[in-house]
């Protein structure tokens, strides 16, 4: 398990007319977790390549790259090359993805691989062990603001015992729904790494509200 609780406050929940500004509010975080979306692969269009390229220059934050996109064999490597420290695709939509983990190595990021709330864990093992990050979507991709889907924790759980026994070599991070009365489970599942956009940028002070979360893991872990 990581040393101390990282937390990855999400821009889906920023203001976009401020990103800079926004990154700045959050500068303890630990990766900044950016939703690049397709209205495809799900029902929702956010941002890409050329956004990514504006923040990574405008924040010292490592760049967490959650694609939520179709084809990402296709378009994964050029977030890496815009200099992304983590870009995660989906299982669901990979059609080589350990090619693709490969290809993002090379490429100079951390390779992640996520799981949608009804994907299970258990087929995927083989292909995990190419990966540096599991995220384990605990809402519906999409949209920030969801319910937190408890269900989701058996997969933590497992590939937790899996990383400790030293069958898997990954950060273990959990997407969606995460907030003050949250975090506590999903730490306690196991989880490394949160991601948190509502709870932390509807905050009055988002850097506050990301300490506040990480004290809440770290006391239950
Ligand atoms: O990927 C997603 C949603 O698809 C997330 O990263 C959300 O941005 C998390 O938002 P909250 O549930 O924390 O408000």
């Amino acid at each position: 398990m990581v040393h101390q609780p990282m937390i990855a406050p999400s821009i889906l929940s920023a203001d976009f007319a401020r990103l800079a500004d926004e990154a700045a509010a959050v500068t303890g975080a630990d990766w900044l977790h950016v939703d690049v979306m397709d209205a495809h692969f799900v029902p929702n269009l956010t941002i890409g390549l050329p956004v990514v390229k504006a923040l990574r220059g405008a924040t010292d934050i490592p760049l967490d790259c959650h694609l939520m996109i179709e084809d990402p064999d296709r378009w994964a490597t050029g977030y890496a090359e815009a200099g992304a420290h983590n870009v995660t695709v989906h299982v669901e939509a990979a059609k080589d993805p350990v090619r693709l983990a490969k290809d993002l190595r090379a490429a100079g990021a951390r390779a992640g691989l996520s799981l949608k709330p009804g994907t299970p864990l258990e087929p995927h093992l083989d292909v995990l062990k190419h990966y540096d990050t599991l995220l384990v979507m605990s809402v519906e991709p999409g949209f920030g603001g969801q319910r937190f889907m408890a269900e989701v924790l058996d997969k933590v759980r497992t590939a937790r015992r899996l990383v400790d026994t030293g069958h898997l070599r990954l950060v273990v991070e959990i997407d969606g729904g995460i907030n003050a009365d949250t975090i506590g489970q999903a730490a306690e599942a196991g989880v490394d790494c949160f991601v948190a956009g509502s709870a932390i940028y509807d905050a009055a002070d988002p850097g506050a509200a990301l300490e506040r979360l990480r004290e809440r893991a770290a006391r239950a872990r």
